[in-house]
């Protein structure tokens, strides 16, 4: 047996400090991906930095992420709700929720939200339903427009995604154009817009005053969010009827009636802040892969016709495309493994801590130490992937046009803390990818364009601006 390495590589530190700037622009940059790259030519691709007093190790490579998040999932299995940049935005929302609770508090209400997907969603008719009125709500808008520039189709994606998970919380879906609908849109822009969770104010309130880690927009989003939520809460309680459960707030009162008696980690503020994280962790994350989505498909054109073809053939003209229909489609699916293999809409998972005394490819880790596992990293990896930086939507297909190396494909993490909207998300984005594919053919405006195809880091990794058309087949 071998010796634990003690010095994971890493820059200079400074008393106190750490490495409080580069954290800082890790944590800010537009290019996150390419800040890494450049520490890892560096520092080889496990490094470290220190916030302050905490030490941050960042893990890349396919065989690390998954040794991290999988294999030994349960040694890093908590969030470190002890940094001041999570335990300030728990302050504000009053309590914590599923991203940033641990221990029996999560289990409680990851169950119970894993729970309400499966009732009301995966497998079920009623959510196939859900989103094939969010697509005909999309497909008029551009039936409406037929032709002509779209520059932000991302707008389009978010209201339909908005609802469908407003449809699962709340039981009902807002008309696109409507008012309350557009509010909530930007009050979750506004929640997006602050400082992630190993943002440097937090520990050094001074850098307020110098930074851009805006705390304040943050903040009111919240406190917005919350008012609403509670309003629902409240009308649910009153109107609360145990013969017709209607959606995943119905289904926590039926949960607290039944677990009153013990004690209970169900409680009114675990569930207002587990709607806030299904919310704001639901709504960008599949509306930004769904906008990468047609960016790939105006700049591949030949792979948007294959999908078609494939499509056309299976489906035919007069019907919608659905679930059941995805064993058929292999190419489409393959063509959207491949989109989120390249798009990588979040970059790394949230972040994780050591629950104990542990290693990481021979590295001495020692308990507290927040792990940063690269899911880019591993989607890139050189090992696993031939040509990484190509799109072809042929590696995850067999001679028999059948489906390989998915378990290689990892956008929604691994292991304990693995996305529970996994299902849901998958749902929505071959529904509507497939559908919109089927009815219109996605270009760009002028065939010159010119598209990036580099992404912008913020909580998520979103496509640079682009505009493309959408013409009636
Ligand atoms: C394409 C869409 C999506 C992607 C790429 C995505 C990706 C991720 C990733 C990478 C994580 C972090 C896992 C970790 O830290 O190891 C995560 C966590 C989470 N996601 Fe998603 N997600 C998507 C859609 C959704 C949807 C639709 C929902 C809910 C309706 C959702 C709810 C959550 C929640 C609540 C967590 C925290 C889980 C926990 O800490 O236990 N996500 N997601």
């Amino acid at each position: 047996m071998t010796c634990p390495k003690s010095d994971i590589p890493g820059p200079r530190t400074w008393p106190i400090f750490g490495n409080i700037l580069l954290v800082s622009q890790f944590n800010s940059t537009p290019k996150r991906a390419k800040f890494v790259e450049d520490m890892t030519r560096q520092y080889g691709p496990m490094f470290r930095m220190f916030l302050g007093p905490y030490q941050i190790v960042f893990v890349q490579g396919h065989k690390h992420v998954l040794d991290v998040l999988q294999k030994r999932g349960r040694e890093f299995i908590d969030r470190p709700t002890f940094i001041p940049g999570i335990k300030l935005a728990e302050k504000v929302k009053g309590g914590s929720g599923i991203a940033f609770a641990n221990g029996d508090d999560w289990k409680g209400m990851r169950r119970l939200s894993l729970q309400a997907m499966r009732d009301f969603g995966i497998g079920k008719s009623s959510l196939e339903e859900n989103i094939f009125e969010e697509i005909q709500n999309v497909a008029d808008d551009l039936e409406k427009i037929n032709g002509a520039q779209i520059t932000n189709f991302k707008k389009m994606m978010i209201k339909a995604n908005c609802n469908v998970i407003h449809s699962l919380i709340f039981g009902y879906r807002y008309k696109h154009d409507n008012e309350f609908l557009q509010k909530l849109i930007k009050t979750m822009d506004n929640i997006f817009s602050g400082p992630g969770p190993l943002s440097a104010s937090g520990i050094f309130p001074v850098l307020n005053l110098v930074m851009k880690d805006n705390f304040k927009v943050r903040k009111e989003g919240l406190s917005t969010l919350k008012k609403y939520i509670e309003k629902h809460i409240t009308e649910h309680r009153e109107s609360f009827d145990q013969e017709n459960i209607r959606d995943f707030i119905d289904m926590y009162l039926v949960a607290e009636k039944e677990e009153s008696e013990r004690t209970s980690v169900l409680n009114p503020a675990a569930l207002l802040n587990s709607i806030i994280d299904l919310f704001t962790a639901g709504t960008d994350t599949t509306a930004t892969t769904l906008d990468w989505s047609f960016l790939w498909m105006i700049q591949y054109s030949d792979v948007q016709k294959r999908c078609q073809e494939e499509i056309r053939k299976v489906i035919g003209p007069g019907r919608m495309v659905r679930l059941s229909d995805r064993r058929h489609l292999s190419y489409t699916e393959a063509t959207l493994m491949e989109i989120q293999r390249l798009s990588n809409t979040a970059n790394f998972t949230l972040p994780h801590v050591a629950v104990c005394d542990t290693t990481i490819n021979g590295f001495k880790i020692p308990k507290n130490t927040i792990i940063i596992p690269s899911l880019i990293s591993a989607h890139f990896d050189e090992t696993i992937w031939r040509d990484p930086k190509e799109f072809n939507p042929g590696r995850f297909l067999n001679k028999n046009n059948g489906i390989i190396n998915k378990e290689y494909l990892i956008p929604f993490s691994l292991g304990p803390r693995i996305c529970p909207g996994e299902s849901l998300a998958r749902s929505e984005l071959f529904l509507v990818f497939s559908n919109l594919l089927h009815r219109f053919e996605f270009s760009k405006v002028n065939p010159d364009d010119i598209l990036s195809l580099e992404g912008i880091t913020g909580l998520t990794t979103t496509p640079s601006p682009y505009r493309l058309k959408a013409d009636l087949r």
